[in-house]
């Protein structure tokens, strides 16, 4: 569903600038679950940025296939690390702030928002306020809001790195339901190698700056995937080649 085709991108700056991603060429499919994984500062965020739409690459192209019979251009959905909600607006509110600046009707909006609220499990707090949640509540409701506008791409820029090890743990969980209940294309940023692995069909590693890909590796463990996989000899296999592959 996604061509990226030698991607680069140079942040302007003294001299030559500086770089960032190098020659990045992949391709997503349909309903792919993808994670991106690398050292500090080798350009995954700004690989996000980049499909997002949010940067411009210097060199190279991001080609989304027609979507199948519809006119519309692809919408891609983020999620990153921090919340990021309106703290004015309820959890509801929240959720179909997207859909209200796509001029759908509020009672239509309301009504999809409230599938989302259930889908990530907040029923009871639709009228909650930011401030009242936790992170992890936080993070559910910053998914419910890219999930609602129904994205062909979900995009998640560490969307867990700043909750704790079992919230965590959890959210994984979660994250593979709401990716088989919806089967969504996602790409997402992680540091973990077996958050990668128990969730991913493929993972991309990024070299240290400026990031080129240094592996493409496909995660041919069984589904559904559970904690447990990561104790069996196969799992211990990949992560071994993912930790080399980073360096
Ligand atoms: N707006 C910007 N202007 C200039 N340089 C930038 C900008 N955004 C990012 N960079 C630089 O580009 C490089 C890649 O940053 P990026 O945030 O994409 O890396 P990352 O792999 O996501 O890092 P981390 O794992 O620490 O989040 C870094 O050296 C960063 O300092």
């Amino acid at each position: 569903m996604l061509k990226v085709n030698h991607l680069s991108l140079t942040f302007p700056g003294e001299r030559e600038g500086l770089r960032a991603v190098e020659d990045l060429t992949f391709e997503l499919r349909e309903q792919e679950f993808v994670c991106v994984l690398g050292p500090s500062g080798s350009g995954k965020s700004t690989l996000v940025r980049v499909l997002a739409g949010l940067l411009r690459p210097t060199s190279g192209s991001v080609h989304f296939a027609p979507l199948r019979g519809e006119g519309r251009p692809p919408r891609v959905g983020v999620v990153f690390q921090q919340a990021n909600l309106m703290p004015w607006r309820t959890v509801v509110e929240n959720i179909t702030l997207p859909l209200e600046l796509q001029g759908v009707p509020l009672e239509a909006a309301r009504q999809q928002a409230a599938e989302m609220v259930e889908l990530i499990g907040l029923q009871g707090f639709e009228d909650t306020w930011p401030r009242d949640l936790s992170g992890g509540m936080a993070q559910r409701v910053a998914l419910a809001r890219a999930l609602v506008q129904d994205p062909d791409l979900l995009l998640l820029d560490e969307p867990f790195g700043a909750l704790d090890a079992l919230t965590r743990e959890r959210m994984g969980g979660e994250l593979l339901r709401l990716w088989q209940a919806r089967q969504k294309t996602v790409l997402m940023v992680t540091h973990s190698i077996s958050e990668a692995l128990l969730l991913s069909d493929r993972v991309l590693v990024l070299t240290a700056r400026p990031g080129r890909l240094a592996l493409d590796l496909t995660v041919n463990l069984p589904r559904p995937r559970d904690e447990e996989m990561r104790y069996t000899a196969p799992f211990g296999e990949l992560a071994r080649r993912l930790r080399a592959a980073i360096v």
